[in-house]
């Protein structure tokens, strides 16, 4: 299945909304004109139509009666208001893509009437520069070709995986929030580098670099990260005692509760989204 003459449309303006329209115009996977997104905020739709060229509308079935793709990109609480609202609309031709934290895809299946296609996804802002990291699930009714077409989607914004939707909470708790580890390490390593006297934007253009070059690394040169660490490291070396630093702070154990706080977070949400 091709996203080929496609028409993809969003229920939910909003920042995600936004990276994935970005990716997607900007890698060229769709025209404009084959997109349409609803939103509630007046502001939200005159600027999405003024940065996409898209269709905006604030009547969520106008959507669903224009898109082959709809994907759902509201708040996860507003997620049974906006189903409730549009379910019954929905037909087995197309495919719903929910990118909500913590909420299932049988939660949307009761709202949907027939054997409608749901693919749950969670991506990540980097969408944005179509640096992205994507996993998709599937419900019911989701065959293989509508898993190959929600990963082309993903795939065309960054790097999309399938996994069983029991680890879409530990992917939530992981990518899904993950960027915003990794802003929190390069403004700490930014105002660390302030501190021992370099100047806030060199020391910010350091921190970054660093983690970016180290990211492409990992991925570039197929090494792990134990293996690269050891490269950084020379005995009786600076970095040692730097390491020796991050481990007496428990850096390792911050990011194990750090994804399990996030991670559990997601599964309750299933539960709270009545
Ligand atoms: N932000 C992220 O990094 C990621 C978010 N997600 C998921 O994506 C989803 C959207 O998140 P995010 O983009 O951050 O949230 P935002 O609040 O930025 O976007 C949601 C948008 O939907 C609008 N909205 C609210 N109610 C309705 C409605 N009934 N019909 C149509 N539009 C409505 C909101 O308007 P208003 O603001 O006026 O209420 C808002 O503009 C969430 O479910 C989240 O879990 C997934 C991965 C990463
Ligand atoms: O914080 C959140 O709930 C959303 C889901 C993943 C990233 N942001």
């Amino acid at each position: 299945m091709s996203l080929n003459g496609k028409k993809l449309g969003f229920i939910g303006g909003g920042a995600m909304a936004e990276a994935l329209l970005t990716g997607i115009t900007g890698a060229g996977l769709l025209p404009a004109q084959q997109i349409m997104a609803s939103d509630i905020s007046e502001q939200r739709r005159a600027y999405l139509k003024e940065k996409f060229a898209i269709g905006v509308t604030t009547d969520n079935s106008t959507v669903i009666n224009h898109a082959d793709i709809v994907i759902l990109a509201v708040k996860p609480f507003v997620m049974s208001e906006v189903l409730a609202e549009t379910g019954s609309r929905f037909s087995s031709g197309q495919i719903v893509i929910s990118i909500a934290a913590g909420i299932s895809t049988t939660y949307i299946e009761k709202y949907l009437a027939g054997q409608v296609p749901v693919v749950r996804a969670m991506p990540n802002t980097p969408a944005l520069l179509s640096a992205g990291a994507t996993a998709v699930c599937c419900g019911r009714w989701a065959l293989d070709r509508h898993q190959q077409l929600a990963l082309s989607l993903f795939s065309a914004v960054g790097r999309a995986v399938p996994v069983p939707e029991k680890l879409m909470d530990a992917v939530t708790g992981l990518s899904g929030s993950g960027p915003a580890y990794m802003y929190i390490i390069a403004e700490a390593l930014a105002d660390a580098g302030v501190r021992m006297g370099l100047p806030r934007d060199v020391a910010l253009i350091l921190a970054s670099q660093t983690m970016l070059g180290s990211a492409r690394m990992i991925q570039e040169t197929g090494r792990s990260p134990a293996v690269l660490k050891d490269m950084v490291t020379t005995p009786g070396g600076t970095t040692i005692e730097g390491l020796f630093a991050l481990e007496e702070s428990g850096i390792r154990a911050a990011m194990y509760r750090a994804v399990e706080r996030a991670s559990r977070r997601s599964a309750e949400l299933s539960g709270e989204a009545k």
